[in-house]
């Protein structure tokens, strides 16, 4: 074993969403991008921008916040709802032809489900917290002190966060909603887009009305601990998120390879059933510079799935899932994203706070510096002696 786990990893493949990670407005608000909207060369500095955190924008909402300084001064003081119409005019104007249509497209595919499906289990649709998670959880959240996460949690390696978190019905509930939502899209033929660009089987919980419930579970009950426990990471500023359900036995996939996650902060909770194998494996987090880099010894993890509980992981930190040998696994997965982490990460290029890579290297630098300069102290001393 020993010597296994200090291979190099074959290079995870970054793990993204079939483009279905965006939030977008519903159907009425798609102004025509015309060529007269402007923008101010110089922000008015004084000018307090409105929220837009309880929107749901194809753009992050810090993003109408940061540009609404920017906004024509006859526009400051107009409605929210006219500003934003007017930046989102600007915003699809500059997105590629590309992206744009990507954009549409996914917002008619999600709008044409979403009025056309009908659900199974309603009360899932909006958040019942003391139905849907155990109390231990929920008191922890309650709390809401670094003492209370840390009691209900293992930090079973450095930055992976297992903790009891779904009550067996909502686990239920959920997976038989997956089920329903499944046979529907078979029996209207509508084409399903999978979760992510690697699995066959699941489904987007984000496209058939789950959106606003699972916002609640990242703005709620995800971030308060992510800003405990990840805050390197932009855990304090979780502000999207891709929810869905991966399942795997026979008839489906059956093992997951490795990969990062195209989020910050990954939550991956067992919905059931009964099954062996199918352990997550973990290898240590990384920058897309270092992500092939080998796994130190304290890096590697392999943890059994248990129904109810959950991982809490960095989506950095790479990792697998093993073969589901026997029965039938399904997780449900919440990919949560930072805008502002994204954005301040495009101008660094140290990431020690968190690829662990980065920090050796720099650490070595240090080493290297402290030893030059002490022989060059030495060498002086020497020089003063003769
Ligand atoms: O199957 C699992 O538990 C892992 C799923 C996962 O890593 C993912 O979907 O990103
Ligand atoms: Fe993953």
């Amino acid at each position: 074993m020993g010597r296994r786990q200090h291979q190099r990893p074959p290079p995870p493949p970054s793990y993204s969403s079939a483009g279905n990670g965006v939030i977008f407005l519903p159907t009425n608000g798609m102004p025509a991008a015309t060529a007269h909207h402007r923008l101010r060369l110089n922000p008015s500095a004084d000018h307090n921008p409105d929220s837009y955190d309880d929107l749901q924008l194809e753009f992050s909402p810090l993003l109408y916040s940061s540009l609404e300084r920017y906004l024509p001064p006859a526009m400051l003081s107009m409605s929210r709802d006219a500003k934003l119409q007017y930046m989102r005019g600007i915003l699809l104007r500059y997105a590629p032809d590309g992206e744009r249509n990507r954009l549409q497209m996914l917002r008619e595919y999600k709008q044409k489900i979403i009025s056309n499906y009908q659900p199974l289990n309603r009360e899932l649709y909006t958040m019942h917290a003391t139905n849907f998670f155990v109390p231990s959880f929920l008191k922890a959240i309650n709390d809401n002190t670094v003492e209370s996460f840390k009691s209900i949690m293992t930090e079973s390696s450095p930055g992976i966060y297992t903790f009891e978190m779904l009550q067996p019905h909502f686990c239920e509930m959920l997976l038989s909603e997956v089920d329903n939502f499944e046979r529907w899209v078979h029996k209207k033929k509508v084409r399903i887009m999978r979760p992510n660009t690697m699995n066959n089987y699941g489904a987007v919980l984000d496209d058939f009305g789950l959106e606003n419930m699972l916002d609640k579970l990242m703005n709620d009950f995800i971030r308060p601990i992510s800003r405990v426990f990840f805050p390197d990471v932009g855990g304090s500023t979780l502000d999207s998120h891709h929810g869905f359900v991966v399942e795997y036995g026979t008839h489906r996939d059956v093992e997951l390879g490795f990969h990062v996650d195209d989020s910050e902060v990954t939550l991956n909770v067992c919905l059931g059933k009964e099954f062996s194998g199918g352990e997550l494996f973990f290898r240590g987090v990384r920058c897309d510079n270092h992500v092939n880099s080998e796994t130190k010894s304290d890096e590697i993890l392999d943890y059994s799935h248990v129904p109810g509980h959950a991982v809490l992981h960095r989506g950095r930190n790479r990792h697998g899932a093993r073969a589901t040998t026997s029965g039938w696994r399904a997780n449900l997965l919440l990919w949560c994203k930072s805008s502002a982490f994204r954005e301040l990460k495009k101008y660094q290029r140290d990431f020690s706070s968190w690829c662990a890579e980065c920090k050796r290297e720099k650490k070595e630098k240090l080493r290297l510096s402290v030893a030059v300069t002490k022989e060059e102290l030495l060498k002086r001393e020497v020089n003063s002696a003769s």
